[in-house]
């Protein structure tokens, strides 16, 4: 198509607009109407609660500004997201551990009930909330050699029913609990084959192409009725989780605050770090 021709970033001459927080920055591409939100919280966008702050506003902005689709990204060069911010719930009181959840929650809701057409151009690894963040959407393009996935259990975690829906609506059933107990991380070749992505690209640009391509597919479609047809999927699982809501930031706090899960934080914390000094 034209117009998406036109779209290739980089070669992009169509006038945007930019809005940014402190660890998002947004473009509109004016003829299009399409949004890209960038994370960009070096170096791995975990997320923080002012993070997941700014991620909400920017969501919620470019749903007001009427734009016609959200494609989530990274300005980071190999990691989409790494998930919550350990250093966070690490030593956190446990109003610091609920505003987090909250926060976290938040964004979650602001991204699977988005009326608006929803991709994310993975351009490096998604471990656990960063995995939410790409299931929350509707189509998936990303890099080659990274991992995707929910590996809660592999840290002796429980992600409740909420944090597993996107997979859910993803994945086959058997597949979903499968992975979900193992806390299989896919690479991305894996990943294709269970279909928990939708394409394997060569660049954050080819991501980028493709996910407009996916919205463009909605070009002629009533927006209202698309939108509505969506949110129906999605009811039952958004129900479910406005119902749970408050008892599942008690529940969070309540695991997370036990000094032996807060054992294994700091344990984890300590091989992520000699990790990254190898
Ligand atoms: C252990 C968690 C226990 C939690 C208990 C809670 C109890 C209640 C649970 C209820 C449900 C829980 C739901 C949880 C959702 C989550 O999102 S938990 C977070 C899980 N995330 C991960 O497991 C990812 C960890 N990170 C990585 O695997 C890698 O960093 C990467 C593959 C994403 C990127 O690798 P690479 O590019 O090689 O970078 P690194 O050198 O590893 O990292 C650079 C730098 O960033 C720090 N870092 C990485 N991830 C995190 C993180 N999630 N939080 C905070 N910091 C992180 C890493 O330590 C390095 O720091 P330094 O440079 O050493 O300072």
């Amino acid at each position: 198509m034209m117009h998406l021709n036109l779209l290739r970033l980089g070669a992009c001459r169509v006038p945007s607009r930019l809005m940014s927080t402190k660890s998002t920055s947004v473009e509109i591409n004016d003829k299009t109407g399409v949004a890209i939100l960038s994370m960009c919280r070096p170096p791995v966008n975990s997320q923080n609660v002012q993070f997941l702050r700014d991620l909400k506003s920017s969501i919620y902005e470019i749903e007001n500004n009427k734009s016609r689709g959200l494609i989530l990204t990274s300005a980071n060069s190999n990691v989409f997201s790494a998930g919550l911010d350990i250093l966070e719930m690490y030593n956190a009181d446990k109003e610091q551990l609920g505003t987090l959840w909250t926060e976290l929650q938040n964004v979650w809701i602001a991204l699977y009930g988005s009326g608006l057409p929803t991709a994310a151009a993975i351009n490096g690894h998604a471990p656990a909330g960063g995995c939410l963040l790409a299931t929350a959407c509707e189509y998936r393009a990303m890099l080659p050699n990274c991992v995707i996935g929910l590996n809660e259990t592999q840290l002796g975690i429980i992600a409740p029913k909420w944090l597993m829906s996107g997979y859910q609506n993803i994945l086959p059933q058997r597949l979903a609990e499968r992975a979900l107990t193992q806390g299989r991380l896919f690479t991305t070749e894996e990943a294709l084959k269970a279909g928990l992505i939708d394409e394997i690209v060569n660049s954050k640009e080819e991501a980028l192409e493709k996910c407009l391509n996916f919205i463009g597919t909605f070009a002629k479609v009533n927006p209202l009725a698309r939108s509505l047809t969506k949110l129906q999927f999605r009811a039952a699982n958004i129900k479910e989780f406005e119902k749970i809501r408050q008892k599942d930031v008690e529940d969070f706090v309540s695991l997370a605050s036990r000094p032996e899960v807060q054992k294994v934080m700091g344990d984890y914390l300590e091989n992520l770090k000699k990790k990254s000094k190898k």
